[in-house]
């Protein structure tokens, strides 16, 4: 795929997309266009990534079973959405080589959770997800398929999960698969081993195998707003475009990665604003910011403004890339929840537990908890004991 497609490709692909998702034309009356930057509901999605990103740069093997907690305990905290793995080569990125036994483990033991939780695993080619269909068909009862008709772990009318049921229990999980694409060559060759549109054609065969078995597919694009070999230079265009082709594909979210943490405001409401101009709706956008030079909460208010509801964290503030050097964690959940909440807004997590995790895990890998919002919390605590 050249950098930058005729014009009227470009044209095409967004009728396409307005065609498939039922999106304002812009012929439609302004008040229609408008709509896409106001709050539909108060509830913010909230995604935690801290087991597969948060983890899968950590240079000393963490045991599963410390994995399988730190899965079961934020399963307890109100989170409907984990990514729990990744089934890609354990040569490039060892600390994932277990995820079979992670997705097998949530399959026979759902883990207690107050609402269904949805657990997605990285899948780079039809190899990962071969990996991953194939322990999905020895326990073929165990998991609950999607349909776009009904999806049973977002939130109801009131835009908060179901807080009625006073005891976590055990639901039947959803399955998730996730390709990653990137915005820029260099990065999608080190990241992927192959150029930008190779790696497109390998998440065709990939989103359309899951798509057959029931599993809803998150796609990532990487770097949309800096890259480590690249630079600040990303085009927000190439960004749409790229979403634009993983959602003619089937994909059922773009997931934009500020892998670098490089995003500014400005940049991360100019990239929104081209993924509106290419026709993604807000409702299929989910952010993922690194918090590298500080900006996370910052762009996520923009985003938040622009009328984006759902959002990528990682617990603690675990994480970073292996093929992004220098780049820090996720923005840390508990800084994101936090921050929602105090402008009013729902997230359905329990924060005082969601602490206890982040310094939980944190104490387990020896690090350093890199939650500013879970450190104080938990400082607070300890004074008011
Ligand atoms: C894509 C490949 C596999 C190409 O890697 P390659 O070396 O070009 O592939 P290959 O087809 O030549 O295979 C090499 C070996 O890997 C095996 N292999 C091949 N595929 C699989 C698989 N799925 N599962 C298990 N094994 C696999 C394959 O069988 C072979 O084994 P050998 O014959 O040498 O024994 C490799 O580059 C790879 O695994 N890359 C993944 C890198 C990665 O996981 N990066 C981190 C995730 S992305 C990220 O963190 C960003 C994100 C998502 O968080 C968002 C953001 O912040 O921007």
């Amino acid at each position: 795929m050249s950098l930058l497609r005729p014009v009227l490709r470009r044209c095409h692909t967004n009728l396409r997309i307005r065609h498939l998702r039922g999106l304002a034309t812009a012929a439609e009356p302004a008040a229609n266009h408008n709509h896409q930057h106001q709050a539909t509901n108060n509830f913010v999605k909230v995604v935690e990534v801290g087991p597969r990103d948060g983890l899968q740069n950590e240079k000393k093997i963490i045991p599963l079973t410390t994995k399988i907690e730190l899965i079961e305990r934020l399963s307890k905290t109100g989170l409907t959405d984990i990514e729990a793995g990744s089934f890609v080569s354990p040569k490039w990125v060892p600390q994932m080589a277990d995820s079979n036994e992670i997705l097998e483990y949530i399959l026979k033991y759902p883990p207690n959770s107050l609402n269904p939780i949805a657990y997605s695993f990285l899948a780079p080619n039809s190899r990962g997800l071969d990996n991953a269909v194939s322990i999905l068909r020895a326990h073929p009862t165990s998991y609950q398929t999607f349909s776009p008709q009904s999806t049973p772990y977002e939130p109801d009318e009131s835009g908060i999960p179901n807080e009625s049921a006073a005891e976590p229990t055990s639901n039947p999980p959803f399955i998730e698969m996730s390709v990653f694409a990137a915005a820029t060559e260099s990065f999608s060759e080190k990241n992927l081993n192959c150029n930008i549109a190779t790696s497109l054609e390998r998440f065709r065969e990939v989103i359309t195998g899951a798509k057959a078995h029931g599993l809803r597919v998150r796609a990532y694009i990487s770097v949309v707003l800096g890259c480590p070999f690249e630079g600040y230079d990303v085009d927000p265009r190439k960004v749409a475009e790229i979403a634009c082709d993983l959602m003619e594909m089937g994909a059922d979210e773009i997931d934009l990665g500020d892998t670098t943490g490089m995003g500014t405001a400005p940049r991360t409401a100019a990239l929104l604003n081209a993924m509106q101009a290419a026709g993604i709706r807000n409702e299929d956008i989910t952010m993922h910011f690194h918090d590298t030079y500080g900006q996370a909460l910052v762009n996520s208010a923009v985003s938040l403004e622009h009328g984006i509801r759902r959002f990528d964290a990682s617990v603690g503030g675990l994480g970073g890339c292996p093929y992004s050097p220098g780049a820090t964690g996720n923005v840390s959940t508990e800084d994101l929840v936090y921050f929602f909440e105090s402008l009013g807004m729902e997230t359905g997590v329990d924060l005082d537990t969601l602490c206890e995790v982040g310094e939980w895990i944190n104490g387990e890998i020896g690090k350093g908890n890199d939650s500013s919002v879970g450190k104080a919390l938990m400082a607070k605590r300890k004074l008011e004991r």
